[in-house]
């Protein structure tokens, strides 16, 4: 785990509420999960470019927050040739709610991602979703909450930044990678870091790239550096213009090499 000092303030406020937000009274969830490697599957047969469109309303880097209905905003999505959809639940930096997740993935039939600072066993059980992001830097026994999501049916996301993550991703069981471009320590965004970890992730485990891709040229670049699905937030929900989500997730989607 990275030392809390290390971090930009942002995400050391994200992690402190993360930690005390209550888990008071949840029962344990079982989840039949639709499979994300079925989806990236689909997608690629139907001639898409896999992509995991992300509801999230604000940000500490958005320039603004969207107050659209996020179920109209997924399945808007959806409409645009989205594979998967994931969702922030984090409500004090990102506006998203277990509730919000909850409602979409009621509405729409491809799997959904709970997007969150997920540090221990009892935050799992906030709202049945087919995958958890779970962030190597930030969880202090991987391998635990890895295993943990499993046994309540959840498909496990693990991120990480660089190469020591992977290989603790790797040996905590991951089957799901994804490399986020964004480092959290500092905000910034660097497509570099894909290009560097990707080379480094076998075959057998399906690898995202996460964060800062805008274009169809970045798809590109990510695509040619392995990516079997990218994850993209701030360019679908233009959080500054509020422009069509469809139109923005069909841009990426319909990108060729
Ligand atoms: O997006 C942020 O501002 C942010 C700030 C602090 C911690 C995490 C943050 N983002 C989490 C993410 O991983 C992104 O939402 C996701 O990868 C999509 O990224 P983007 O397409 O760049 O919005």
């Amino acid at each position: 785990m990275t030392s809390q000092t290390e971090l930009d303030s942002a995400v050391r406020e994200i992690l402190a509420a993360a930690r005390e937000r209550s888990t008071d009274g949840r029962e344990r969830v079982s989840v039949d999960a639709r499979s994300l490697p079925d989806a990236l599957a689909r997608a690629e047969r139907e001639g898409r470019v896999p992509i995991v469109a992300e509801v999230k309303p604000t940000s500490p880097t958005a320039e603004g927050t969207r107050a659209d209905d996020p179920v109209e905003l997924a399945e808007a999505m959806v409409a645009g040739g989205a594979a998967a959809i994931s969702v922030l639940t984090e409500p004090d930096h990102f506006g998203g709610s277990p509730e919000a997740l909850r409602r979409i993935r009621q509405a729409v039939d491809v799997p959904v991602l709970r997007k969150d600072f997920l540090l221990r066993e009892a935050q799992l059980d906030a709202v049945e979703a087919d995958l958890l992001l779970l962030i190597a830097r930030f969880v202090d026994d991987l391998e635990k909450l890895v295993t943990a999501a499993r046994e309540r049916g959840f498909q496990p996301l693990v991120e990480v930044h660089d190469r020591d993550e992977l290989e603790d991703a790797l040996a905590a069981g991951a089957e799901i990678v994804g490399i986020n471009n964004r480092d959290l320590a500092r905000l910034e965004v660097d497509l570099g870091t894909f290009e560097s970890v990707a080379p480094h992730v076998p075959d057998d485990v399906t690898v995202i790239a996460e964060s800062g891709v805008s274009s169809p040229a970045d798809v590109r670049r990510m695509r040619a550096a392995g990516a079997d699905a990218l994850l993209v937030g701030s360019a679908i929900m233009d959080h500054g213009e509020e422009s069509d989500v469809t139109e923005n997730v069909r841009r990426l989607t319909e990108t060729t090499q």
